[in-house]
């Protein structure tokens, strides 16, 4: 989207980053602090990311959901090491991302992070068997040949994909190809693997096959995964799932399984809004659209919550329902 009158100038956002105290997330995996990325195209600005706050857990299996021009990838591009923000903070482990040297930005790609792309062709040689795209990356940070066979195995038979070792991606299905990426992805142990629409070019049922990929190597291997995607169906295959709009976090969804006293369980999904650093909360649109939410709006403190309804004369507003309340 392009710059409006009423939205902070760069200088203003680079101060608001800067006088946050340098806690925020701290025993975060994953920490982005009001990170802005704005790209000047043609004379236009463009704010990607509008102080985007995301904080990822070690072992989380976490989907980013957004629509189109959200500013999912340039978050992606960011956390990968590909494009520096232009304010704000982010940090993965111990990098310190806006602070890395060309030399570091190497060995943080290497060895910190792996990455699975929309497009196989961006994640496997076309000219190599599955084993060797696997054996690939490891072979260039010097593991030796024995460990490399080893790994290269255990990381296939993982994915389900064992069979397809000696073939190459051009033999092998879509969704088969994203397998072997995600061992690609993960052949030097990184501590977070990022993928973004790793499912985009496939079917549904292809696309819960490679999701399925991603749930057992978090299980099993305890990597970090982070999802990046414009399909709002994968929340229901992943713990959490964080909505971008307008390069801001809005909303996330929980799901969690409960246990019935009969022993069954079952999976409940709870949806949060995201309240940001300087308050401001985004109303589902839903919500705005059945209660007539434009403009301004009376907002009220109560004991233990806010209530937030229409700014209608006295009358129409005697009691505030609890379906009016934000969270
Ligand atoms: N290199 C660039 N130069 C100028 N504008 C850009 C550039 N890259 C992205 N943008 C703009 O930044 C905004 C966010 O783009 P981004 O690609 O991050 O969104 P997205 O959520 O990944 O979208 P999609 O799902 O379509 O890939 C969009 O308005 C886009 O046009």
């Amino acid at each position: 989207m392009t710059t409006k009158l009423d939205e902070p100038t760069l200088g203003a956002l680079e101060e608001r980053a800067l006088r946050r105290p340098g806690t925020f997330g701290e025993h975060a995996l994953v920490a982005c602090d009001s990170l802005v990325r704005i790209y000047q195209s043609e004379g236009i600005e463009v704010q990607a990311l509008q102080g985007l706050d995301l904080l990822v857990d070690a072992g989380e299996l976490v989907a980013i959901v957004g629509a189109s021009g959200s500013g999912k990838s340039t978050l992606l591009a960011v956390l990968s090491g590909l494009d520096a923000p232009t304010a704000g903070r982010v940090r993965v482990g111990d990098w310190d991302l806006m602070a890395m040297s060309a030399r570091q930005r190497v060995d943080y790609r290497r060895s910190m992070v792996g990455f699975v792309w929309q497009q196989t062709a961006r994640n496997l040689v076309p000219y190599l068997t599955a084993a060797e795209n696997v054996d690939l990356p490891m072979a260039l940070a010097g593991v030796r040949r024995k460990e490399r066979a080893t790994r290269t195995a255990d990381l296939l038979a993982m994915l389900g994909v064992a069979s397809c070792a000696d073939r190459r991606p051009g033999q092998l299905s879509g969704g088969q190809q994203q397998r072997v990426a995600i061992a690609v992805g993960l052949a030097n142990r990184p501590q977070v693997l990022f993928a973004d629409e790793p499912t985009g070019e496939l079917d549904t049922a292809t696309s819960a096959d490679v999701l399925d990929g991603l749930r057992t190597i978090n299980r099993e291997l305890g990597t970090t995964v982070v999802v990046v995607t414009h399909d709002a169906g994968v929340s229901e295959h992943v713990q959490r799932t964080v909505a971008i709009r307008d390069g801001r976090t809005s909303s996330e969804v929980v799901r969690t399984t409960r246990t019935h006293e009969d022993g069954t369980e079952h999976t409940v999904a709870e949806e949060f809004a995201v309240l940001d650093r300087a308050g401001r909360v985004q109303l589902p649109q839903e919500y705005r659209e059945t209660l007539d939410l434009v403009g301004r709006v009376r907002l009220a403190l109560e004991d233990s919550h806010i209530s937030l309804w229409p700014d209608r004369p006295r009358a129409a507003t005697p009691t505030v329902p609890d379906e009016e309340t934000t969270r």
